[in-house]
């Protein structure tokens, strides 16, 4: 049979099925002797983990009775060693499962046609020397490991034979074969069995959980060069559905930690566009080792205290999403700071007593010293009180101080320095003064996010700030989707769009400067506490524990950005905020694409990522859809981008899409024939399938699917098409193609997302509004000009 990468593993005897019966028996001598060859060096692999794990059991007990020493010098290196140990011990611990998994005889450098091999390498998660410092297992990302996944029959390199091996705790399970160099596998003496059909159609066909696997044991050649390309700059990388992008990035992540861990110590912040792709991908970093100083979080998880749990329409997103918003979140920064705070009012005049005197600035004179002060300048709003402050205390001098005649007389009789004294002595006066520090807080109020936002949801006041900047019709929109979920103080549920305003607001607004001096740091002051000193497994349990959200880091060493057609201009505002330094990984398919404007979207991404250099990957093999379902798929890739080209679907299952016609949806109370077929479809799949069953709806509808699927287990589970970005299943039915398509202007592209979600079985349920044809095939997915006359 044919691998992926076209080279043939026809074995001596022990792939496939067929032959007499002394022919297979003897195939399955042949794996079980391979098996229980690698079951031997797993065996000694594991004793010396077992060793491994002791010692960094002690070095962790020495360090912690070396702390008993007690000064700081030594405290601190207790901490350094405690921290490699905790390190060394948890990876080891978590490690254990299918530690070991690659295999490549390689043939020697300087005879690379000579029948003989020349050495063997096994490769695992991490790298493991024997007690003589020889490699017992090679960390998948050292150099050394490289031709494991790059050796191809065209290219093999030094490889002979490409061995992946499956265990099960410490059980070897199987092992699965490529032969590379077939011509020299005969002759090599004592022959080079190889079992199996190859590792990637192993993996490809296994059923499907809730989660997404490492692939590290089948990583493909074009991959690899992505996953170990330089972190210089950008790396672009496109691909189409399928095709292992994300999968990609997150090996890229662990790739580069273990190549530079002290430069990624700066944290590598990994952004998928859905809370559901990062509960998807979530294990896959730990499975690889790495953890910690990866942050994996969806668009709407980036601002600390602020998740997104609400949705927009693809209307409103659109809006919200666009550079534009810039300009109104700007003036609404500013706006709001004339705004009575919820439940109270603004001060319209300042009087105070001061020197004697009865000083009083009224509401004409506080509008224009609010407007000076706010005039050409972009300094954050907040970060204005100071100057706010002073601005008012010069008005109020003004009122208080000696005519400028007597000023004049005062420097040239006292000097200047009198004068000076007088004005210091009044400001101290006055800004501890009870009145004026309470009028500053009311009439400059500390502005949160949150509250501009909630201050938006007035559409009067909307209008306003986004004059000439949206149409009234958009402005309304916007204010309206704040208003249904915000309360005055900006309390409520917020969506992913609203997340990246957010973030651009705490940019406009600062903090407010503290008022008084940091305290002088006593040196002393860093040595106290130290004998509660906690080591790296304190610091890291629980494990994979989500940080509190003062503990986000705000900018990263590398930012890997999935999904990124995806990504709006003012989320990509957001991106470059948190990457300012850094360099980055961005992968996406603008085939599948829901914003609706991408050159937009290419523009911001551009300046996020400014004028650092680029290199461009693309993938082009489809690991995920078997043929059958790739070739429907393409009927719609080609009406939502044309001409661009669909990926190479690896492998082929013999099983064609299903069609079925299903009843119209009949309102809120007639919807039980059309939830009965959904169900019966989805029953079909579960009985069909051995992993997961997504029922992917149209967004209006996924709260009902989620309903009518409710008792059919949690192997099957309802999305909006919105949601489906980037998950797969077994199985997939996808409801009414058409609505999904009228849902906004990008529909076309999301219901090509919607299609290409399925590793096994695909069902598309139409309603009326699809035009299915006698065969229950909607409009949308006949091949143009088919059927079209009959439906004239
Ligand atoms: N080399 C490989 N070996 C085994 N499985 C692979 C390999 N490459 C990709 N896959 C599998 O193919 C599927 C698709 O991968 P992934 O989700 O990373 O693709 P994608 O390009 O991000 O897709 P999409 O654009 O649709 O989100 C996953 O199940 C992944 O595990």
């Amino acid at each position: 049979m044919a691998t992926a990468q076209g080279g043939s593993v026809d074995s001596d005897g022990a792939s496939g099925v067929g032959g007499s019966p002394e022919r297979r028996t003897e195939q399955r001598s042949v794996r079980e002797r391979e098996t229980e060859t690698e079951q031997r060096y797993l065996d000694h692999v594991y004793r010396r983990l077992e060793v491994k794990l002791v010692e960094a059991e002690r070095l962790l007990a020495d360090v912690g009775r070396g702390a008993q020493v007690g000064t700081p010098g030594a405290l601190a290196e207790r901490d350094a060693q405690v921290f490699q140990a905790g390190l060394h011990l948890h990876r080891l611990n978590s490690e254990f499962e299918d530690f070991l998994f690659g295999r490549i005889d390689l043939v020697a450098e300087d005879a690379p046609d000579t029948p003989a091999i020349a050495e063997t390498l096994r490769i695992g998660r991490l790298g493991v020397l024997d007690t003589d410092f020889t490699s017992l297992v090679v960390d998948w990302r050292a150099p050394a490991a490289a031709p494991f996944y790059r050796a191809t029959p065209l290219e093999p390199g030094r490889v002979v034979r490409r061995r992946v091996i499956r265990s099960r705790g410490r059980r070897v399970i199987g092992v699965e074969d490529d032969l590379l160099r077939p011509e020299l596998a005969g002759r090599i003496p004592g022959g080079l069995p190889v079992v199996g059909d190859g590792a990637l159609m192993a993996a490809l066909g296994r059923a499907r959980g809730h989660a997404m696997r490492d692939i590290v044991a089948s990583i493909q050649a074009e991959q690899d060069v992505v996953i170990r390309a330089s972190a210089r700059g950008v790396t672009l990388v496109t691909g189409g559905p399928g095709t292992g992008k994300t999968a990609v990035a997150l090996h890229r992540a662990a790739y580069l930690l273990y190549q530079d861990r002290r430069r990624y110590a700066g944290g590598i912040l990994v952004v998928s566009p859905t809370p559901l792709l990062v509960a998807y991908t979530e294990g896959v970093l730990p499975s690889l080792g790495e953890e910690g100083q990866v942050a994996v979080r969806a668009l709407g998880q980036l601002v600390p205290g602020a998740e997104a749990t609400a949705y927009d329409t693809p209307a409103v997103a659109r809006i919200k999403g666009s550079t534009a918003m810039v300009n109104v979140l700007r003036r609404a920064a500013r706006g709001t700071l004339e705004l009575p705070p919820p439940g109270g009012r603004v001060p319209d005049t300042l009087s105070l007593t001061a020197f004697g005197q009865r000083l009083r600035l009224d509401a004409r004179q506080l509008t224009a010293i609010r407007r000076r002060v706010l005039d050409g300048t972009s300094t954050p709003v907040n970060m204005l009180r100071p100057r706010a402050r002073r601005a008012l205390l010069d008005a109020l001098w003004q009122q208080a101080a000696p005519s400028a005649r007597d000023l004049a007389a005062l420097r040239a009789a006292a000097g200047s320095g009198q004068v000076e004294e007088l004005r210091a002595a009044f400001d101290e006066d006055l800004r501890t003064e009870g009145a004026f520090v309470s009028f500053l807080e009311a009439w400059w109020p500390a502005l949160t996010p949150r509250r501009v936002l909630a201050a938006m949801a007035d559409r009067r006041r909307l209008g306003r700030w986004s004059r000439r900047i949206l149409t009234p019709e958009q402005s309304d929109l916007v204010a309206d989707s704040l208003a249904g979920r915000l309360a005055a103080d900006g309390t409520g549920a917020l969506t992913t769009h609203d997340i990246a305003l957010m973030d651009e607001l705490r940019a406009l607004l600062g903090e407010v400067p503290a008022e008084s001096r940091p305290r002088e740091i006593d040196p002393l002051d860093q040595y106290q506490g130290l004998d509660e000193v906690t080591t790296y497994a304190d610091r890291t349990a629980p494990r994979r524990r989500r940080p509190e959200p003062e503990e986000e880091r705000t900018e990263y060493a590398h930012l890997i950005v999935d999904e990124a057609q995806d990504i709006t201009p003012m989320q990509w505002r957001m991106l470059g905020r948190r990457g300012a330094a850094a360099t980055w990984t961005v992968v996406g398919d603008p085939a599948q694409s829901s914003w609706e404007d991408p050159a937009e979207a290419r523009r911001a991404m551009d300046t996020a990522l400014g004028s650092r250099s680029r290199q461009t990957f693309t993938l082009t093999t489809n690991y995920r859809n078997p043929a059958e379902i790739a070739e429907l798929a393409e009927t719609v890739l080609r009406r939502a981008a044309p001409g661009t080209p669909a990926p190479r679907a690896v492998r082929s299952t013999g099983v064609r899409p299903r069609f079925a016609a299903v009843p119209a949806w009949a309102g809120d109370d007639g919807g039980e024939p059309l939830a009965e077929a959904v169900r019966e479809q989805a029953r079909r799949l579960l009985a069909e399938v051995e992993g997961t069953v997504g029922v992917v709806v149209p967004m209006a509808w996924r709260e009902r699917a989620a309903a009518w699927l409710a008792d059919l287990g949690d192997r099957v589970v309802a999305l909006g098409s919105l949601e489906a970005k980037g998950l797969e299943y077994d199985a997939t039915a996808v409801l009414a193609p058409a609505v999904i398509a009228a849902e906004s202007a990008a529909g076309l592209r999301v219901l090509y997302v919607a299609l290409t979600r399925a590793t096994q079985q695909l069902v598309v349920l139409s309603v009326p509004e699809d035009s299915p044809d006698a065969t229950g095939v909607p409009a949308l997915l006949r091949e143009e000009g088919e059927g079209e006359e009959g439906e004239a």
